[in-house]
Parts: structure tokens; C-alpha cells; sequence
């Protein structure tokens, strides 16, 4: 997952954009950029490692003078995680200066990427993502006409942000897999990945951009918007509400909190037989369905984890060595408070198990006496091929064990996942329909299939 921002008509746009950036921090964690642009020359700044580290004042101060300004913080999932893949990718075409910034994957990157190399295009990145400027160089009308027509030609998972001049583009996939929503500061439009990032800014949500629209914004007007692709059927990303998203963004009408919670009481209901001392959150993700959970069941809520807050998130780590030590370092629970009991343990997923055989284990060490695992998601037994970097199912402990397996393997009382059909409830506003999800990774079935895919 990555995460995208831009801000324009604004004369703050850099700090505007480097905040919004901080805010998207949990989407990627790998690389960070901005793009800034106005009346000056477009200028992009980028490099490896977290937003703070990257930009100081002196990088903003001197270097990012403009209006308009993209960003993008990276979790990588195509090709390597490596300087030349950092975005936002700035280019000079026959139509100008453009940058772009992407979260997703293009399913038909390789198709698309083989056949400009036969016509004798150079690439300076090796990440699905430049085959759209390619694109959009090589093709001829209005900027809006441009990217539509380059979007056309993509296939897969793209919400998008792009810039030219004083010109603020968005778009979003006709799946709509990958959120991007539309607020406002002022005179100043604001398009972002999440609304959490819009309103730490000062901003307020308008809307989520539409699967299948591009929306043109200029000097705080908004020129243009379209649907360049008719939506079939809306796909988004399931796995958003429970993992990604930051708990106070807006999804589907509720903040993801809520969703959170109603996962919560849900697993209770499903658990309405096993009796426990507490209930535990493994902390982040873990929160607020644990909190749902206890107040749906009654069981006590406590916090027996103490979260180190400076290894940043375990699982969207690009090697296994740093998954390894994030788990390792992440966690440490508080013998006082489950010493002796038997506790109901609430996690958001098991995706590698990187993280649930650790946290066991130290939770036995640490004295507690019966653990009921439960899990806000069904088990992931399927590679994801739209933006989440779950590759191979060998990887994947559900793909190749049964949850018996699981459950002796992790060494634990019970294991408990959530229905798909109450994760479902648990997202949808009440006005939609069941197949606005994407949900490949717990059945199999691909809303777009790719070479790769069952
Ligand atoms: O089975 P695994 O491969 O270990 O992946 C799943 C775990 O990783 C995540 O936590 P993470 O540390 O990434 O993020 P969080 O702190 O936001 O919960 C997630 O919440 C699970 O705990
Ligand atoms: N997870 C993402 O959204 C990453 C975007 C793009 N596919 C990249 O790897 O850079
Ligand atoms: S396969 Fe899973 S993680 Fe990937 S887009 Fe679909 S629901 Fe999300
Ligand atoms: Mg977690």
C-alpha cells in the first residue's frame, strides 16, 4: 500500500503536503517524495527512509517553492524497494513537466511495459508505475484527454495524483480497489488517500473520488471531472478497513473505527461460548476490535502489551529479516496484567505469522495461562495482485495449513477467525451492496485476473 497526497493553490502546499505525508506514514515506509510546482520550475525531492527523516526544514525551506505540490510515501509492491522506485516520478514530455504519484498495482504492467520497449522506450525506474507517463507522453490531445486515454489502456489497482504546472489531477482504477478521497483547506482543493490526512491538515472531506473518475483542479477550482471508465462492478480493497486504514479515516460512509468495532462484536458473537479473564488488543491494528469485542461480550478490555513506537509496522517491512526484528521489537507484554489469566487475544490478521508465534510465545513467558486467539479477517489463502505485497502463497500460513494446523502450530486454546460474511456487514454502509468488496485474498477469486493469479 502506499500513500498518496496533493494540495494545490495553496503557498503552503509543501508543508501542507509534507504533514499530509506524515499522516499517510502507516502506508509505506520505505521511501517518501514530493513534488512542487507554480510559478517556479517543478522540483522533486525524494530519497529512502520515513517522512521525518527525509524532510527537515532546511529540505522544505530551500528546496520546495510552489503552489501545487504531490506526495508520496512508498510500501513496495512491484519490482524493488530501492531510490529509483521512490516517487513521486517527474518527467519532461512533449506536453510539459508531469509528475505522478500511485498507490496500486497495473495487473498489465508487463504486457504494456514489453510492448513500449519494442517500440524503443527507455526506462529510468523498474516499478509498474512509469508506464503511465509513457503513456501519457506518447499520447496527443488535452491533459484530461491524455489521461484518459492513458488510463484506458491500464488495467488493475491505481488511485493517482498527478501534476502539471498549477494543474492538480486525480484519478482512481474503475474498481475503485485503492481509496482516494477530495477535501479542502480554504481556496485550496486537497486530494489524498485517506480523510484522516485531509483533516489532520486542517482540511475537510468532500467526498471519495469516484472508481473510474479524473477530477482537474485548478487555482482552487475544480475545471474538470469525468468518468474516463464505467464501473462493471466496484472492488475495493477489503483489507483497508482491516489492516491499512487508519482507524479515523472515513470508508464506505463510517470511519474505520467503527468498522473496527463491529468486527469486534461480531467475533464476540461467533465466540459467544468461550469465557475469558480480559480481552487484549494486539496493538495497532488490534484496538478497536477488541473494544468492540469486550463491550459486545462483557469481558473486561485491558491493554497487556506495552507498543514500541519507533520500528514502525511489522508486516509491510520489504524483507523477512526486518519483519523478524520489527515483531521482535514491537511488543513487549505486561506480566501483571496477564499473569495467570486466561485471556481472549485479538489481532487483525495472520498473514506470514511473523507476528502471532512471537507474540504467543512471550505471552506463555510471560505467564499467561490459556490463550483464545481471534482474528478480525478469514484466513488469507491468496496472494494479493493489487497494491499488498503477499506474492507467493507459500509465504502464506493459511494457504498451505488448515486451522487446526494453524491453531497447534501457534499453540493456542482456540483460534478464531471472523466469517467473510460478517467482515462484509462489518465494512458496508447499510445502503450497499455485498460486491463493493474485493476480498480475492480469503476466496480466491479475482475481480480482474492476472498471469499469476488461480
Ligand atoms: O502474520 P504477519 O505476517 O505477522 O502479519 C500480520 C500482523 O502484522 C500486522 O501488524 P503490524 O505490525 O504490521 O501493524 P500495526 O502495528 O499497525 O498493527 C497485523 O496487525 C498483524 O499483527
Ligand atoms: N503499494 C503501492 O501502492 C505501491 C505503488 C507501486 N506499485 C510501487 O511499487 O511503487
Ligand atoms: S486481494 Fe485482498 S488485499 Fe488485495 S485488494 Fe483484494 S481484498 Fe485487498
Ligand atoms: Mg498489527
Amino acid at each position: 500500500m502506499c500513500g498518496i497526497i496533493g494540495v494545490e493553490n495553496n503557498k503552503n502546499a509543501a508543508v501542507l503536503t509534507l504533514a499530509g505525508l506524515l499522516t499517510l506514514q502507516h502506508r509505506g515506509e520505505e521511501s517518501a517524495g514530493i513534488t512542487i510546482s507554480g510559478r517556479e520550475k517543478m522540483r522533486t525531492f525524494k530519497a529512502m527512509g520515513l517522512v521525518s527523516r527525509i524532510f527537515n526544514e532546511e529540505t522544505l525551506l530551500n528546496k520546495l517553492h510552489g503552489t501545487v505540490a504531490i506526495g508520496h510515501v512508498r510500501y513496495t509492491t512491484s519490482s524493488k524497494s530501492s531510490l529509483i522506485n521512490a516517487q513521486p516520478f517527474q518527467i519532461s514530455c512533449i506536453h510539459g513537466n508531469i509528475s505522478v504519484a500511485h498507490n496500486g498495482n497495473i495487473t498489465n504492467f508487463p504486457k504494456i511495459k514489453e510492448l513500449l520497449l519494442e517500440k524503443g522506450a527507455i526506462f529510468s525506474h523498474t516499478s509498474d508505475t512509469e508506464i503511465l507517463l509513457h503513456l501519457i507522453a506518447m499520447s496527443k490531445g488535452s491533459l484530461t484527454d491524455i489521461i484518459a486515454k492513458s488510463l484506458r489502456k491500464l488495467e488493475g489497482a491505481f488511485s493517482l495524483v498527478i501534476l502539471k504546472d498549477r494543474t492538480l489531477i486525480g484519478a482512481r482504477d474503475s474498481n475503485g480497489f485503492r481509496p482516494l478521497v477530495l477535501g479542502k483547506i480554504d481556496n485550496s482543493y486537497i486530494i489524498s488517500s485517506e480523510s484522516a490526512a485531509v483533516e489532520v491538515i486542517g482540511g475537510k472531506y468532500i467526498r471519495d473520488i469516484k472508481p473510474g473518475e479524473i477530477i482537474v483542479i485548478e487555482d482552487g477550482q475544480i475545471k474538470r471531472s469525468l468518468i474516463y471508465k464505467k464501473v462493471r462492478r466496484q472492488t475495493s480493497c477489503i483489507f483497508e478497513q482491516v489492516y491499512f486504514s487508519r482507524p479515523d479515516s472515513v470508508m464506505f460512509e463510517q470511519t474505520v473505527k467503527e468498522a473496527r468495532v463491529k468486527m469486534g462484536e461480531y467475533l464476540a458473537q461467533q465466540m459467544k461460548n468461550i469465557k475469558a479473564d480480559i480481552v487484549i488488543p494486539v496493538p495497532d491494528t488490534g484496538y478497536f476490535v477488541a473494544l468492540g469485542f469486550s463491550r459486545a461480550s462483557g469481558i473486561l478490555f485491558e491493554n497487556g502489551f506495552i507498543r514500541n513506537h519507533y520500528v514502525g509496522r511489522s508486516f509491510i517491512k520489504p524483507s523477512q529479516k526486518l519483519r523478524n526484528l520489527t515483531a521482535t521489537l514491537k511488543l513487549r507484554p505486561i506480566g501483571e496484567v496477564v499473569n495467570g489469566k486466561e485471556i481472549i487475544l485479538i489481532d487483525d490478521s495472520i498473514v506470514r505469522g511473523t507476528t502471532s508465534k512471537r507474540l504467543i510465545n512471550i505471552l506463555k513467558e510471560a505467564g499467561t495461562k490459556k490463550i483464545h486467539f481471534a482474528l478480525s479477517c478469514p484466513p488469507i489463502t491468496d496472494s494479493c495482485y493489487y497494491g499488498i505485497d503477499t506474492p507467493n502463497r507459500e509465504h502464506l500460513i493459511a494457504a498451505n495449513n488448515s486451522v487446526e494446523e494453524i491453531k497447534k502450530y501457534l499453540n493456542v486454546t482456540s483460534l478464531n477467525f471472523l466469517s467473510l460474511d460478517n467482515l462484509v456487514k462489518a465494512c458496508s454502509s447499510s445502503n450497499k451492496k455485498n460486491d463493493v468488496f474485493c476480498v480475492a485474498c480469503f476466496t480466491g477469486k479475482y475481480p480482474i485476473k492476472t498471469s499469476k493469479s488461480r
